[in-house]
Order: C-alpha cells, then structure tokens, then sequence
C-alpha cells in the first residue's frame, strides 16, 4: 500500500487536509485541523450556507454559538476541495458515504490518503464502511477511521478529547494522528479497522437504548445494566467479526458507548429520552434536526448478528421499537421478561 507522500517525507508547507461534510462533527474536526495550523479546507453541498460560514465565520445550522478560525477555508465544490489535499477526511452521514467516496475517487492524485469519522454502515447492504471505501479507492489508497468519545461541540470548544485512528496501514494511523493531535485532542492509534467501525456504529443503537430506560425514568440501575449487557453485545458480536476485544474495551467501544448512552449532547440518547416519554419517532428525528444513525444502524446491526447467529437482545429491542413494532413498554416487559441464566455462558465474550 502506497504512503501520502506529504505525510511520509514532510514536504514544505503545511498539510493540506479537506475535510468533506460540513455538518457539526465535520466542523469540529475542520476546526481541529486549523487549530494545528494545516492547511484546511471544510466542503459542504450546500452553497448557502457555505457562503454563510465564509462570511460571518461560523456554521449557522449545526454550531450556531460557536465563531470559526480565520484559516478555515470553505467550498462547495468537491473536486476543488480535494485537488490538492494531502489528506481528505470524510465526516458525511453514513447513508452518503458510499457517493462521496464514489464521487472523489477518479478525483484522487496518487499518494492521498483517505480517512473517515463517519459511524455507522451502508445502508441496506449493511457493509463496513472500510468496504465500500476499498471498493471505491482501491488497495493503493491508504485507509482509516477515526472514531472514539467526541462531541462535536465540546471538540469545537477546544475542550479535552480523546480518540483513536485505526488503520491496516500504521504508518497513515499515525499521519493522521499526528495531523489531528493537539494540546486539548489526544489521538491514539491501533490496527483493529472492523472492531473500531463496529463500536462507533453499535453504541448508537446502544444509546437509543438507555435514552428510552432514562425516559421512562426506570433510575440509575437500569441505565448500568443496559450499558454493561450493551457492551457484551458489542463484544460478541465484535468476537464473529474477528474484531479484537481490547478495541471495544477502549475509546472506539467502552469510551464511545458511555459518553453517548450517558451524554445528552448526543442525538441518539436523545430519540431514546423522546421515545421513552412517549414521542413518536418521525417527530423526535424531526425535532433533534440532525443526523441520527441509529434510525438505520438498528438494522444493518441486526442483519450482520443474524448472520453469525447470535442473539443481542437489547439491540433487537431497539430494532423493533425503532421500527414501531412494540412500544418502548413491551420492550421493556419483553427484556425482564428473559429467562435467567449466567453472565458468561460459555466463556468470557460468548
Ligand atoms: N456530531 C458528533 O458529535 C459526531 C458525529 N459523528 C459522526 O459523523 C457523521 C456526520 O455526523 P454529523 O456531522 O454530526 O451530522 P450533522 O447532522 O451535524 O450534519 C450532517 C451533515 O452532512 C451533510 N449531508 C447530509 N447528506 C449529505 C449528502 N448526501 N451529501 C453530502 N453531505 C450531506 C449535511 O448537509 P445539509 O446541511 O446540506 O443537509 C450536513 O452538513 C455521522 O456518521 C456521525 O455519527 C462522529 C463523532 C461525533
Ligand atoms: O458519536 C458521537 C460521540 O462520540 C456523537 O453521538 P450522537 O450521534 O449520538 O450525537
């Protein structure tokens, strides 16, 4: 697999990175980048409010109250925007990955490396999003994903932060590392792509979970239990995808999973509190405004656990309710209801 050069060997001149998707993680990282003084360009589709960010320095929409570097550049053009890039970083929704990494791929110049933080999977296929970007870009691109416990916000804010970057490819794990790492931003590394893809996707779902038990009032143990049998799913399932347990035990699992079951910044927490008080999804979705990958993510979940036959009832739970099936009630009376039996069945992670 080929190195960004610029990456590699240091040429003149500051990193050049774009980060396409502007909503609020896009932003954030944006920021991030500018803040380490590269060269950094934010792209988003929509023209507007492109312009509007350009001229009042701040994204109106997802991170009103908060004013952006004067370095921050901005477009609405795609293939300007990762013309020159040393580094592109795509921070789009799951369900407009797999066009954007079709759309920049003949865009690319050999060399540029690839990363994502965008979680979840493609819809309906329910493939990695590390698939659909070998598929788009091919085994000479360097890939990563950089995932783990970060409110945009709070990133934005300059508050402290911890994640990790996980590459097949270590050298470009730690290039992208080091091109987001920052006196506030801890960037870890690791080689683990699958386990790291499959924590950031799986707490959302997770998050629904203990959102719907906090809305219900159902008090502190509930929320405990949910996330401590929530994590064992993650690291069953984690298990069949030949993820390793340590990724899930770390920022991209165990981090990721309690900041968003526990933080109300997260809008995946956020549909569960709603639809735990009774509110009906399309309404909840409408009124937080912005991506919630759950909504989708409870599927692809499902699908790849009835793949590999395992049972994760809290995330199938979730699923149904997600899916108006049964009220957040029966899900409940449906999971007391589970006969009793040992914490490990069959080992530590069986
Ligand atoms: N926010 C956070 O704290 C974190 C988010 N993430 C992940 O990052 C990803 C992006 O989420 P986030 O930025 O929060 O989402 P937001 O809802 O804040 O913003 C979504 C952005 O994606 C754009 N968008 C939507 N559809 C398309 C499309 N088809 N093509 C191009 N752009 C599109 C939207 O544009 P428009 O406004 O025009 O609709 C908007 O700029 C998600 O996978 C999320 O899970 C990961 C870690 C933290
Ligand atoms: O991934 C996130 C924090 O790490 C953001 O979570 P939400 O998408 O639930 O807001």
């Amino acid at each position: 697999m080929s190195r960004a050069p610029r990456l590699a060997e240091g040429a003149a001149g500051p990193l050049r990175l774009a980060v396409l998707g502007a909503g609020s993680w896009g932003t954030a990282l944006a920021v991030q980048g500018a803040r380490n003084g590269l060269d950094t360009v934010l792209w988003g589709r929509d023209a507007a409010a492109i312009a509007t960010m350009r001229s009042e320095r701040r994204n109106v929409r997802y991170l009103p109250d908060l004013s952006l570097p004067q370095s921050l550049r901005y477009d609405d053009d795609l293939a300007r925007s990762v013309a020159d890039a040393d580094l592109v970083l795509i921070v789009v929704p799951s369900h407009a990955f797999p066009d954007i990494a079709r759309a920049i791929a003949p865009l690319k110049r050999a060399g540029v490396g690839v990363a994502w933080a965008t979680k979840g999977f493609e819809p309906g296929s329910g493939r990695f999003l590390h698939e659909v970007a070998q598929d788009a870009f091919g085994s000479e691109i360097s890939l990563a994903v950089v995932t783990g416990p970060s409110f945009a916000r709070e990133v934005a804010q300059g508050l402290p932060t911890a994640v990790t970057v996980h590459s097949d490819d270590e050298s470009f794990a730690q290039d992208v590392a080091d091109a987001l790492h920052g006196p506030t931003f801890r960037a870890y590394t690791g080689k683990d792509v699958v386990g790291a893809e499959l924590g950031g996707a799986m707490k959302n779902v997770l998050a629904v979970a203990t959102g719907i038990a906090d809305g219900m009032a159902l008090g502190l143990n509930a929320r405990a239990g949910l996330i401590t049998r929530g994590l064992n799913e993650m690291l069953r399932l984690n298990a069949a995808i030949g993820g390793r347990a340590e990724t899930l035990m770390g920022l991209a699992g165990l981090g990721d999973l309690v900041l968003t079951c526990t933080g109300d910044l997260s809008r995946n927490r956020r549909l569960g509190l709603a639809l735990g008080r009774g509110q009906p999804l399309r309404e909840a979705v409408a009124q937080i405004g912005q991506v919630v990958e759950s909504v989708q993510t409870a599927d692809e979940v499902m699908r790849l656990a009835e793949r590999h036959g395992l049972d994760l009832p809290i995330s199938a739970l979730v699923r149904r309710v997600l899916h108006e099936d049964i009220t957040p009630s029966d899900g409940l009376k449906l999971l007391l209801s589970r006969e009793q039996k040992p914490e490990y069945p069959s080992g530590l992670f069986d």
